[in-house]
């Protein structure tokens, strides 16, 4: 694959009077990381939504394999967003009445046979092969958060977001779950874009980037050289 996964060029949002999202320009390489960090209120899950496709910019545009989505029916948008884009979210979204593997094969839904090798090794690099027959109501905040992961793999997608994913979490199963995020990562070669504001996180990530007031800019290398 050559060329950025995702790009988005000037992404402004408006809600009614207020700027939510100020002209934010934005990169996403293949197998890179990336984190953005903001206080609360700053935008970060606007940002979210409008890079995976879940919301439109007011201006702006988002470019996916640098192809312009502006313009693209909603239909066009969610195969992309199937395809291209894996979701874990802050809530972790998965479904009562269906058990981990069910929840984590649904991307994998729409076509004719799932690719329950490909589950497999999701499940165990997650180490959470035993837990597939179980209901999310059985499964304690990381275990379901581990079930998200894997959903968000299912497709083989080149890029995953991830909101918060350490928010809700003790400090031993948040570096728990960021370390499986990217060791998935670098087995899968997907693109990691986590959004936190959690300011332990950076020291993991290719890239930082901070977001306030709607205004996104690169975090300088702060580090000093050993
Ligand atoms: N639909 C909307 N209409 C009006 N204002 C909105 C709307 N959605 C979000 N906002 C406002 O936009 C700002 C950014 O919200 P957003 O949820 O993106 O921030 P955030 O950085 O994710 O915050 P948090 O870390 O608290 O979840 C907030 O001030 C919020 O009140």
């Amino acid at each position: 694959m050559t060329g950025p996964v995702l790009r988005g060029d000037s992404l402004t949002v408006e809600r009614g009077d207020s700027t939510i999202l100020a002209d934010v320009s934005i990169t996403v390489e293949p197998d890179t990381s990336l984190l953005i960090q903001g206080p609360s209120g700053a935008g970060k899950t606007t940002l979210f939504n409008v890079l995976g496709l879940l919301s439109t910019p007011t201006s702006g545009s988002l470019y996916v394999h640098g192809d312009d989505t502006s313009a693209l029916p909603e239909r066009k948008r969610a195969v992309l967003r199937r395809d291209a884009i894996g979701f874990v979210f802050q809530d972790f979204q998965l479904i009562p009445d269906l058990t981990a593997w069910d929840n984590a094969a649904l991307p994998q839904d729409h076509t004719r046979s799932r690719d329950e090798a490909w589950l497999d090794t999701l499940f165990d690099a997650l180490d959470i092969l035993d837990l597939k027959d179980q209901y999310p109501a059985t499964l304690s905040g990381g275990e379901k958060q581990r079930v998200a992961i894997a959903r968000a793999l299912a497709n083989r997608p080149d890029v995953v977001f991830a909101d918060e994913p350490t928010g809700q979490l003790d400090p031993e199963t948040a570096e728990r779950v960021l370390d499986l995020l990217f060791r998935v990562k670098d087995q899968t070669d997907t693109a990691l874009v986590v959004i936190s504001h959690d300011p332990t996180l950076s020291d993991q990530f290719e890239e930082t980037h901070v977001l306030i007031d709607g205004s996104l800019r690169r975090k300088s290398d702060e580090r000093i050289p050993q």
